[in-house]
């Protein structure tokens, strides 16, 4: 063979490898109420941003998806409307969910038209079959080539790096933005499993209510997820901290500034914590035996932005005399478990609820 023929051989090779490559960008999704993240195969999570699409209501075009339609919330004139396509944890606008997720899967391609990829999504427990039909038409007409689903708590067990094929019980509480999804794992398998609609959108909710209520104040949903993350609790913080915060009086109709302190946003709270803490007593009592032992011994691993929650973990111990720990990066372990998935087609068969 001439050398110029082993050449255009090896580039051919190499064309077709790369060709290759492209087709089999695999992605793990994990389509959330509050983040959408996608983890591209050898690459790692490749987008993470807020599950939100700017719409113009005129030309129903999108404007922005994901951080840049999350600036625009509460803040967009007339003809732009910021819609959050998922709620609790499922589908709630379809065509928007699929704008969002086309565009988040060409932007983990960097815009390469052509690919068309297997992907894992990550969905709640109790999710139904219209939900799940949802989900799968929108990523197959996002182009993908195969979409396998998985339960939230599984891979984010698996995310959180704990041992799920062991004959031994493992509890994984995931509380995202939509749903608070339990799971006892063990053998790979779901021995008990529960989603619960109450999560850090409920709080959120929930403290723009108290604030309503008691001060007559007004508030956006950004502000409200704010006050959460910075003054949230759901046991007493050993230093009281306060925030000021700013919005509309209702009465007056002027804007306003007030002075809080943890323990007001903590009573806020209370319902959300406790219903929450009662999901997790109705699954440790419906676990069996054997596990429940290798659970008080292991104890709860939290994740999900949820997890995050001041002193959450502090209140699951005292109430449950249990140990809890949160994972290393909770908002990242579902896709992260996800992830793993694209490369461990035995466990994605074994694990998947198509
Ligand atoms: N430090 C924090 N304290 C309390 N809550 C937090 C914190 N950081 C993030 N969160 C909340 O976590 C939630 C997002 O978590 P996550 O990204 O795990 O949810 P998701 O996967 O989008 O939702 P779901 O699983 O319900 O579909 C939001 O409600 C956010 O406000």
């Amino acid at each position: 063979m001439s050398s110029n023929g082993f050449h255009s051989n090896a580039s051919r090779f190499a064309n077709l490898r790369s060709l290759f490559s492209m087709f089999s960008s695999d992605l793990a999704i994990d389509l959330g109420t509050a983040n959408t993240l996608v983890y591209a195969k050898s690459k790692g999570i490749v987008v993470n941003e807020p599950s939100i699409v700017a719409i113009n209501k005129n030309t129903g075009e999108v404007e922005a998806v994901g951080k840049e339609a999350k600036e625009m919330l509460g803040r967009t004139p007339g003809n732009i409307v910021a819609i959050k396509p998922m709620k609790d944890g499922v589908i709630a606008d379809f065509k928007v969910t699929e704008k969002m997720l086309n565009y988040f899967i060409q932007k983990a391609h960097n815009r390469k038209m052509l690919v068309h990829p297997r992907i894992v999504i990550g969905v709640p427990s109790e999710i139904t079959q219209v939900e799940k039909r949802a989900v799968m038409d929108s990523a197959y007409r996002a182009k993908a080539s195969e979409v396998h689903l998985v339960e939230q708590a599984m891979v984010a067990a698996i995310g959180a790096g704990l041992p799920i094929t062991e004959p031994s019980g493992n509890m994984v509480v995931d509380i995202g933005g939509g749903t608070t999804d339990i799971a006892v794992i063990s053998l790979s398998g779901i021995v008990y499993s529960r989603s619960v609609r109450m999560a850090g959108n409920q709080m959120d909710e929930a403290i723009m209510n108290f604030l309503k209520r008691k001060y007559n104040l007004l508030i956006g949903e950004r502000t409200a997820e704010q006050i959460k993350i910075e003054l949230g609790s759901a046991y007493p913080l050993d230093k009281p901290i306060t925030m000021e915060i700013k919005g509309r009086n209702l009465i007056e109709g002027v804007p306003k500034t007030i002075t809080i302190d943890d323990s007001e946003i903590r009573e806020s709270l209370g319902e959300c914590v406790a219903t929450i803490m009662n999901a997790i007593r109705v699954a440790l009592e419906r676990t069996p035996p054997e596990l429940s032992a290798d659970i008080s011994d292991r104890g709860i691993v939290l994740t999900g932005g949820g997890a995050m929650l001041k002193n959450l973990d502090k209140r699951i111990r005292e109430e449950t005399g249990l140990p809890v720990s949160i994972a290393d990066d909770p908002l990242c372990s579902v896709v992260l478990g996800t992830g793993k998935m694209l490369s461990d087609f035995k466990l994605l068969r074994k694990i998947s609820i198509e």
